[in-house]
């Protein structure tokens, strides 16, 4: 599919499958969040526009690749996306920071905004939101509505877990967007919970249940 990439990286089907076992406690499960979000930023930023650069080595001088001054954004939807924040900025420290506050409602599962602050001139920025489960795509469509309604246009989403019908439903309302996805599950269940999935990912990482 256009636009999805699935992570299959073995690191990362390990540490998702360490996550899915609700015997893993808040702290572990908080590590292990940030760490497959270092591992698919890593994937993720593979595209990142180069330039050369002169540099001098103790031997001589020569041309060489450095990131060229592409200015990066990272968006968490609030709570869980918080959890990779850390992750993407080990790999890219001068990213600025924003945020989108959503929680899905219990009963209609569509989500509902509560919060939105993101960095100024987000129009120039590559902006990566970051959420851990991606289950009817609501939270990650009204998110990314938010950010192009203000002015971004290259964007990034990644999630631990996807469920098919949040792919399908983000792929359609924002076909420009790149998916990255450590894993697919299989379906989402009658509360629009992910199966196997691993629960209430905001809940784990912050110990709130
Ligand atoms: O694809 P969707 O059906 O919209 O579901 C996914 C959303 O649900 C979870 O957030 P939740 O509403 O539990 O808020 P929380 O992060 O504060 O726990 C999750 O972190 C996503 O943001
Ligand atoms: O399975 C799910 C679905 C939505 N949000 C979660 O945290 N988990
Ligand atoms: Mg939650």
């Amino acid at each position: 599919m256009e636009n999805v990439f699935i992570m299959d990286h073995p690191l990362i089907q390990h540490k998702i499958s360490m996550l899915r076992d609700y015997q893993t406690g808040t702290n572990e499960f908080r590590k292990l969040v940030e760490e497959i979000a270092v591992l698919m930023g890593y994937e993720a930023f593979r595209d990142l526009p180069m330039e050369e650069v002169e540099v001098t080595t103790p031997i001589e001088t020569c041309k060489t690749p450095m990131i060229s001054g592409k200015k990066l954004a990272v968006v968490p939807i609030l709570r869980a996306g918080l959890g990779m924040v850390n992750g993407i900025l080990t790999l890219v420290p001068s990213a600025k920071v924003g945020h989108i506050g959503l929680y899905r409602d219990p009963e209609t599962h569509e989500p509902r905004e509560y919060y939105c602050k993101l960095p100024e001139s987000i129009g120039q920025r590559l902006v990566t939101v970051v959420d851990p489960m991606l289950a009817t795509g609501g939270s990650a469509v009204a998110a990314i509505d938010f950010i192009k309604e203000r002015g971004g246009k290259q964007i990034k989403f990644l999630c631990i877990i996807g469920a098919p019908e949040g792919i399908k439903r983000l792929r359609e309302a924002h076909p420009d967007v790149q998916i990255y996805c450590g894993h697919v599950d299989r379906e989402l269940n009658a509360n629009a919970y992910i199966c196997p999935g691993l629960g209430d990912a905001g809940d784990r990482i912050f110990g709130t249940k």
